[in-house]
């Protein structure tokens, strides 16, 4: 893929190699929030994720992160409203993070760096057929995301630290159900910045409406460290390496607006 999974060694040592060059890549993710130049934009409407939580299947180390994918074949969990003209459909959320709590989100605001972001990815199922094709499409995919912080323990959360020891190697997978996504959500979720950019991942693709949460949630010190006893490695590889500070480095804005939904 065009990134390598080989680590770059530097301060804060994001996971791959970057690659020389995105096919037209002047648009792609993450970016430093910079508040003073975002834009108020008016016309920016409530979001409105309705997530059912019968519709969450499993919980899998791909690599890269761990994953909480959900059942997309249907309507039954989806987001509409804020900066979207269609209504897409849940897939999956999953994290970065570092491996000190100094640094491991992916965006900054006004370069401030937190300890961890939630990414709860969604695909326009009223304008494409599968996943597959969305992700290659500009308006095909919307991610919102959520700083984490250091703070008192998150209850919802734990019932995801909790499974982590069971998919603590690559490639590992377990049921997972009945898990709501909302309730990973910062209690006002009608305060966000949205820009247009890429997958922070191979393919790097730019097809991401995305959705920043102001506000940020708070879990502990605790449940963030079992985020880092998970591996990069599968079981059969004999140099196991810690899931930390799998972030992408930061890209450039290359002139994109960036709106809040307030003032
Ligand atoms: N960090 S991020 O939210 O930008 C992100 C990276 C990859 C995905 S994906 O799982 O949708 C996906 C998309 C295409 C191929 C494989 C996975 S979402
Ligand atoms: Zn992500």
């Amino acid at each position: 893929t065009a990134c390598s999974s080989k680590y770059v060694l530097s301060h804060m040592h994001p996971m791959w190699q970057e690659p020389l060059a995105i096919p037209g890549g002047d648009r792609q993710s993450p970016i430093d929030i910079v508040v003073r130049k975002s834009l108020f934009d008016p016309h920016l409407k409530p979001l409105v994720p309705a997530y059912d939580p019968q519709t969450c299947q499993q919980i899998w180390n791909n690599g890269y992160s761990f994953l909480v994918e959900y059942d997309d074949t249907t309507d039954k969990s989806t987001l509409k409203g804020g900066p979207l003209e269609d209504q897409f459909r849940l897939c999956q959320f999953h994290f970065h993070w570092g491996e000190s709590n100094a640094w491991g989100s992916e965006h900054t605001v006004d370069r401030k760096l937190f300890p961890a972001e939630l990414h709860i990815v969604h695909w326009n199922a009223e304008k494409y057929d599968l996943f597959e094709e969305a992700v290659m499409e500009e308006n095909g995919l919307a991610v919102i995301g959520v700083f984490l912080k250091i703070g008192k323990r998150h209850e919802g959360l734990q019932k995801l630290v909790d499974a982590l020891p069971a998919v603590r190697h690559k490639d590992s997978m377990v049921d997972f159900e009945r898990f709501n996504p909302a309730c990973l959500l910062p209690s006002n979720i009608n305060d966000y910045w949205t820009y247009h950019g890429s997958l922070t991942t191979p393919p790097l693709t730019e097809a991401v409406t995305w959705i920043v949460m102001k506000q940020h949630i708070e879990v502990s010190h605790d449940q963030l460290a079992v985020f880092r006893s998970l591996l990069f490695t599968s079981a059969e590889e004999e140099v196991q390496k810690g899931m930390v500070n799998n972030f992408r480095v930061q890209q450039p804005l290359r002139g994109r607006p960036i709106r809040s939904s307030f003032s």
